[in-house]
């Protein structure tokens, strides 16, 4: 691994006696997108403040962009964009005025900050008060304030919980144009769909820990010794529990019978071998390796051991 623009070793921090984050390592590479997966609870806000510089670590060494987030905060604010969990601006700003607010903080121009906001596509927004936009636009908003410093890191927290289908890929757009523009981007998310997608690499933190680390479909596979086979026929000919080569029968439903195979080969050809000789068709057939979600859920419930 080369150049790490997110340095965190061994970083604790605790809430009273509650240990929020226990120990965690992690290493952000120059122009990832990187995910922090995690059940409700997990420390994935926590870890992000750290690395704000919001919250001050119990213990660990943080990097990000060069700096310490605790001792270096007037470089770390010129280099880092950040979108908190739950934010808000004064109902009767207008966007306008926020993005000039955002540009003056930073000292960023306001022309070139309104420049780049009109390549976001939220223009059409710009002269409308904030407490009039919908939650949807509120989110989107903060979600591309941060990106009008063109920062080195931007930390996302949840950016698109809430958000409709479209502009949550809008919202993806914009986070990998951020990164072809050389932006590191380190985001939380409880969308296993979207950390499949956008992310290079993703952690799935569990009680303050890292359980598990790497790309999503590496993570997804892991602990996965058998592939899902599920087929639909035209005339129902196959029998629910048909006993098939490495698979074992596990259910029925929507018309679809599901067996888990360790040895796909075999068992699609003794399955389309009943399908011709019954002189049925087939309508459709799935083979699919577990998914991120499946992998998460195992882990979360601790039906597989990372
Ligand atoms: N300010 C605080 N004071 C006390 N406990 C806190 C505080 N903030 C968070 N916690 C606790 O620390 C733990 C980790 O919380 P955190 O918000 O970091 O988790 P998360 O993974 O981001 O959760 P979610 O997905 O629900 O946002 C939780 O048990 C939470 O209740």
């Amino acid at each position: 691994m080369t150049d790490p623009v997110i340095e965190v070793q061994g970083l604790t921090k605790r809430y009273g006696t509650l240990v929020a984050v226990d120990g965690i390592d992690l290493e952000v590479i120059r122009g990832e997108v990187f995910g922090l997966l995690g059940p409700n609870g997990a420390g994935k806000t926590t870890v992000l403040e750290c690395l704000e510089g919001i919250r001050r670590a119990d213990a660990g060494q943080i990097r990000v962009a060069g700096c310490d987030p605790q001792a270096d905060t007037k470089t770390l604010r010129s280099k880092l964009g950040v979108q908190l969990q739950v934010s808000s601006l004064p109902d009767h700003m207008r966007v306008r005025e926020a993005v000039s607010l955002v540009c003056a903080w930073h000292g960023v121009s306001v022309r070139s900050g309104l420049r780049l906001i009109q390549s976001l596509g939220v223009e059409s927004l710009m002269n409308r008060m904030y407490g009039r936009l919908s939650t949807g636009q509120q989110r989107r908003l903060h979600v591309l304030l941060p990106l009008l410093v063109d920062p080195e890191v931007l930390v996302l927290d949840e950016p698109t919980a809430g958000l409709d289908v479209q502009s949550r890929l809008e919202l993806h757009l914009q986070i990998r144009a951020a990164q072809s523009r050389g932006v590191t981007v380190l985001l939380a998310t409880h969308d296993m769909a979207e950390a499949e997608l956008l992310c290079d690499r993703i952690a799935i933190i569990l009680h303050g820990k890292v359980v598990l680390c790497g790309n999503p479909s590496d993570v997804a596979l892991a602990g996965s010794q058998t592939t899902k086979v599920r087929i639909r026929t035209a005339n129902d000919s196959l029998l629910p529990g048909l006993d098939l080569p490495g698979a074992v029968f596990t259910g029925a439903s929507y018309g679809y019978l599901e067996w888990q195979s360790t040895d796909v080969a075999d068992t699609l050809i003794e399955l389309l071998n009943h399908v011709k000789g019954a002189r049925d068709t087939v309508e459709d057939l799935r083979v699919e390796r577990s998914s991120l979600e499946e992998r998460f859920l195992q882990v979360v419930e601790g039906v597989s051991k990372p």
